[in-house]
């Protein structure tokens, strides 16, 4: 369905450097109409750095990335127009509320008249702020304040929207909210990039997820594809109703198997490898007379696959 498509965001061999800092180090990546890609990465990975490129905010230092087929350095103009960038950290003005904060918004784009009354309403009712259109901003929780970035980032009705960091700092329902309104800009068709440090965060909204450390892409494909392109960790805890110790001594001698641990009936040990194997395993277990009455393991988080593929490095 997908390679039929062009892409509506593209980044090629995208590179930015500060002096010696490599903060974006030949990234390429493609995203598809109506995809949400999860841009996932530890503080200085390079997600702010390439999400500013996007928004026209910055220049690469070598490389280019492209909205709707329109380069941010020869077209700047056309991907403004196509384009809502979400800032991490955005600044406001004092003694503003909401509605004249949007409208300064829609006025910067050029909206006028009726067509601007129309993007006022769809935007305030898309972000439940028309109940606050009279509150002043300074006085608006964190939850409420992402949400008018969002709207500001929304009112001229954009095909693409890029998010930096928009959950951070919510509280959990302010976290569910966002995710509910960035599953609905998804089903408008709209085309979406949103970054987080928690894999965890955007795994259950993200068609796709791209893995950023150290200005590298380390790995990008669906959390699942990820996952299993990962060999599992997994601790294994075996009950078995006689001759613990002789479990533990059988299984020493296959490779693959550690920390082997014996507690009574009980028996523990860590695997690292494809999860069809422990199946196999307690298939030969059986076969070999023992007599198991539990097998269960726990395997690897969504955060330890995050911990796996990044190395926690930092320039
Ligand atoms: N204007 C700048 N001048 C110098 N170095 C910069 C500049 N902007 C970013 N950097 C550096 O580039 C690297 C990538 O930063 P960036 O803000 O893109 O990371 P990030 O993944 O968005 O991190 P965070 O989650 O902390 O926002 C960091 O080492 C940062 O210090």
């Amino acid at each position: 369905m997908i390679a039929t498509r062009k892409p509506v965001i593209e980044l090629r061999r995208l590179h930015r450097f500060f002096g010696r800092t490599k903060a974006v180090n030949d990234v390429s990546f493609e995203v598809y109409p109506g995809q949400v890609f999860g841009y996932i990465g530890p503080n200085g990975a390079g997600k702010t750095t390439s999400m500013r490129i996007l928004a026209t905010l910055d220049l690469p230092t070598a490389g280019d990335a492209l909205i709707d087929g329109y380069s941010v350095i020869n077209d700047p103009d056309r991907v403004r127009r196509r384009l809502g960038f979400m800032p991490d950290a955005f600044g406001v003005y004092a003694n503003v509320n909401c509605r004249e904060y949007l409208d300064f918004f829609a006025r910067s784009y050029g909206l006028r008249g009726r067509e601007r009354r129309l993007a006022m309403d769809r935007t305030m009712e898309f972000t439940g702020l028309d109940v606050l259109a009279e509150k002043p901003i300074s006085g608006l929780s964190k939850g409420m304040k992402q949400r008018l970035c969002l709207g500001r980032s929304m009112i001229h009705d954009p095909a693409v929207m890029i998010l930096d960091e928009p959950a951070a700092g919510l509280d959990p329902r302010a976290r569910i909210e966002l995710r509910e309104m960035i599953a609905r800009l998804a089903k408008d068709d709209k085309t979406i990039l949103v970054s987080s440090h928690i894999l965890t965060e955007l795994a259950e909204m993200c068609d796709v997820v791209g893995i950023i450390e150290q200005g590298q892409l380390l790995a990008t494909g669906s959390v699942a594809d990820i996952q299993r392109g990962q060999l599992t960790h997994s601790r294994v805890r075996v009950r078995v109703l006689e001759n613990t110790e002789g479990l533990a001594n059988w299984l020493s001698e296959k490779d693959g198997y550690s920390e082997i641990v014996t507690d009574g009936e009980l028996l523990h040990f860590s695997h690292v490898g494809e999860r069809a194997e422990e199946a196999i395993l307690l298939k030969e277990m059986i076969e070999s007379g023992f007599r198991i009455a539990e097998f269960g393991a726990r395997h690897s988080t969504l955060e330890d696959v995050f911990l796996n593929v990044t190395k926690g490095r930092v320039q």
